[in-house]
C-alpha cells in the first residue's frame, strides 16, 4: 500500500481576476484538507493569494517558470523569484505552452532543473494529442516526454509530480475513463521506476488532468496510480473546486484510517 498524499491542483490559466480571487479565498479558508491543495493563478495574483491564504492550508503554484535565471529576458519570471514570492509548485510544459509557446521536452528539462534548484516542486505535464491517440502511439509520446524532459535530473522521492493530460480531454468535456486513465498512469509509473528506481518511482505523485469535475473526480481518484487531479475549467467555480478538494480529502482520510 502506497502512502502518496492525494493532491489537487487548480490551474486558472488566463482566467479570473480580483473577483475570482476573492470568492476563492472565501471558499477555501477555515477548512481542513487532508489532501494537498494547490492553486495556480496568473502570476499577477500570486502574492495577493499568498497573503490572503497565509493562515490556510492552501499552497500556491505558478503556471510556468523561466528557463533563464536572470538577464535580458523581457516578460520572464525566474524560479528563484517564484520561490521568494512563496510558491511551492510550478507547472511545467502544459500542453498549451507546448503548442502555443513553442515549449518542448528540452526546454521543459531545463525548467524542471531550475525549479528543483530553487526548492520548487515541478509538475511536469505530459500527454498525447488526438491524432497520436488515434495512431496508437500514446505510449511512445509519453516515453519521449519523460525521458527527454527528465534526462539527467536527480529525481528523489516526492520532489517532482507528473501530470498526465491527454490533450483531447482538455476543455472538451470528454475526460478519459478512469480505467483508461489508470492504464496510462500505471504505464507512466513503470517508466518512472525503470528510470529512477523502485522507491522514487513508487513515491512520485501522478495527476490526471482533462475535463475533471465533481462528478468524475471520485472515481478517478480511486484508481491505484492516480494520486491527484489537475483541474482547469472546474477550478474557476470555487464551490465546485472545493467539492473536488473535499472528495480528495475523504480519500486521504480513508488511506490514513
Ligand atoms: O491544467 C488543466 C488542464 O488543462 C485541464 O483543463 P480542463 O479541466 O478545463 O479540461
Amino acid at each position: 500500500m502506497h502512502t502518496r498524499r492525494p493532491i489537487i491542483i487548480a490551474n486558472w490559466k488566463l482566467n479570473g481576476g480580483i473577483d475570482l480571487m476573492c470568492s476563492s479565498v472565501v471558499s477555501f479558508i477555515r477548512k481542513h484538507y487532508e489532501a494537498e491543495i494547490v492553486v495556480c493563478p496568473p502570476y499577477i495574483y500570486i502574492r495577493d493569494m499568498l497573503n490572503f491564504l497565509q493562515y490556510s492550508e492552501i499552497r500556491i503554484g505558478s503556471q510556468n517558470v523561466s528557463k533563464f535565471e536572470s538577464g535580458a529576458y523581457t516578460g520572464e519570471t525566474s524560479a528563484q523569484m517564484l520561490k521568494e514570492a512563496g510558491c511551492k509548485y510550478c507547472l511545467i510544459g502544459h500542453s498549451e505552452r507546448r503548442s502555443m509557446f513553442r515549449e518542448n521536452n528540452a526546454s521543459c528539462r531545463i525548467k524542471v532543473q531550475r525549479a528543483l534548484e530553487n526548492n520548487l516542486t515541478p509538475v511536469l505535464c505530459i500527454g498525447e494529442n488526438q491524432e497520436e491517440q488515434e495512431n496508437q502511439i500514446t505510449k511512445d509520446v509519453l516515453i519521449r516526454q519523460l525521458t527527454e524532459g527528465l534526462e539527467g535530473i536527480d529525481v528523489q522521492q516526492q520532489n517532482i509530480c507528473i501530470a498526465y493530460e491527454p490533450i483531447w480531454a482538455i476543455g472538451t468535456g470528454k475526460a478519459a475513463t478512469p480505467q483508461m486513465a489508470q492504464e496510462i498512469h500505471q504505464f507512466i509509473r513503470h517508466e518512472l521506476i525503470s528510470m529512477f528506481g523502485e522507491e522514487a518511482g513508487q513515491n512520485i505523485r501522478l495527476l490526471y488532468g482533462g475535463s475533471v469535475n465533481k462528478t468524475n473526480a471520485k472515481e478517478l481518484l480511486n484508481q491505484d496510480d492516480i494520486d491527484g487531479l489537475l483541474v482547469g475549467g472546474a477550478s474557476l467555480d470555487p464551490e465546485h473546486f472545493v467539492d473536488i478538494c473535499q472528495q480528495a480529502t475523504n480519500q486521504a482520510e480513508a488511506q490514513l484510517a
